[in-house]
């Protein structure tokens, strides 16, 4: 069994709040279906990160991004397709750009506070830079992007009379923050790095520090703090499709830490998270292996336009989808060439037409995308 106290409800006059336990300490977890779960994960999530070592990782870390993007938003109710988030803004129907807008907000941000890794260390400040990233111009943004909230707040409900949760006051902030940043970087008490994850995404969401946003930059913080650690080399982890599928059970599991102290199954919640996204990762990258080799097949039978082919396919990768004038730009030649090279990609079944609301066609790697979208989709 897992001895643990998640905190206590405080009266706050006419309301309760809960004020989570100080987690920047010794813990002891030995529970044996934990460190059963534990060690599972930890090879899925090293198996997958090896292959960060011998696929060409920058042109697919977008590729993640963006699908860890698309998923922690659609936890929000964000409508943005996979392939859509690689659209410009004005190829989309007027009702998905302010989701599409949330959505590169949210690969912003990402970018940005792995960038910031080298600088800082994950703290306070790096936590606020990447919330005012996030919601920046989009819906939340008159609810203090990028600062702490110094009023009360509650998850569910129309009033805090009705609410499923009540986070800690304000006033509480300030410490259970510090406590938190000091339980991230702690090398003191020894723990493994997954379970350091899931107990500050716990923490994290009790706290509940922004008006708005928690969800988005609490996901976010648990891969940032796999990379700092080293256990990532880049974010390869999406589980926010995995918490997008379960969302019934994460939430459970969420408040089952402050309602009955069950630490215990938020961990294993966590873990099978883990190893299931992991395993998910790695078939996407087999996936991605088999499918290259398959293209590099067609590209040789291509002839005089098999160089221009592969230029392309380079930042298909990356960017599966396309226009003529941007094709045409990448491989520095006409319209016309452009035209007929996109023309004999659909041809050798690489490329397909996607409708559009723009102004020019618009082509897309299907085969590619649709590595992606399983099997959450
Ligand atoms: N009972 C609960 N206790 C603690 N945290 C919870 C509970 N229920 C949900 N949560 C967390 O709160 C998040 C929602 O908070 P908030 O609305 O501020 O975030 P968001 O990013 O705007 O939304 P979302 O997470 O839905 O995309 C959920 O995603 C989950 O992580």
């Amino acid at each position: 069994m897992l001895k643990f106290k998640a905190g206590a409800w405080t009266n706050q006059g006419y309301y309760k709040a809960f004020v989570p336990n100080l987690i920047n300490r010794r813990w002891e977890i030995s529970d044996p279906e934990i460190i059963h779960l534990l060690s599972k994960a930890d090879l899925e999530l090293g198996r997958l990160d090896a292959y960060s070592g011998y696929v060409n990782i920058d042109l697919f870390i977008s590729m993640h991004l963006t699908k860890e993007a698309v998923e922690s938003n659609r936890i929000e109710g964000t409508k943005t397709e996979f392939a859509e988030a690689f659209m410009q803004q004005d190829e989309l129907p007027n009702d998905r750009q302010q989701d599409w807008e949330e959505v590169t907000n949210y690969i912003a941000a990402m970018k940005h506070a792995i960038a910031r890794l080298s600088e800082l260390p994950i703290s306070s400040r790096l936590i606020r830079e990447a919330h005012g990233m996030l919601l920046a111009g989009v819906r939340g943004q008159h609810k203090l992007p990028g600062e702490f909230r110094s009023s009360q707040n509650w998850i569910g409900g129309a009033s805090i009379s009705d609410a499923v949760f009540i986070p800690p006051p304000p006033s509480d902030l300030g410490r259970l923050l510090s406590d938190l940043e000091y339980f991230a970087n702690d090398q003191e008490h020894p723990l493994p790095d997954l379970l350091r994850a899931a107990i500050m995404h716990y923490q994290f969401e009790t706290i509940h520090p922004f008006l708005d946003g928690n969800g988005r930059v609490g996901r976010l913080l648990i891969t940032l703090y796999l990379i700092s650690t080293g256990t990532l080399r880049s974010p390869v982890l999406y589980l926010s499709d995995f918490f997008e599928r379960n969302r019934r059970l994460y939430y459970d599991n969420l408040a089952g830490v402050h309602s009955n102290d069950n630490l215990k199954q938020w961990l294993r919640f966590f873990l099978v998270g883990v190893a299931e996204t992991a395993r998910d990762g790695i078939r996407t990258f087999d996936g991605i292996l088999k499918l290259s080799k398959e293209v590099d097949g067609k590209l040789v039978t291509m002839g005089r336009k098999a160089i221009d082919a592969h230029t392309l396919l380079q930042a298909l990768y990356a960017r599966p989808v396309i226009t003529i004038t941007e094709a045409a730009t990448l491989i520095g030649k006409s319209m016309n060439t452009s035209s007929r090279l996109i023309q004999a990609l659909q041809e050798t079944g690489i490329l397909q037409e996607r409708p559009t609301s723009g102004r020019e066609k618009l082509f897309e790697f299907g085969e590619y995308l649709r590595l992606f979208s399983q099997p959450g989709e």
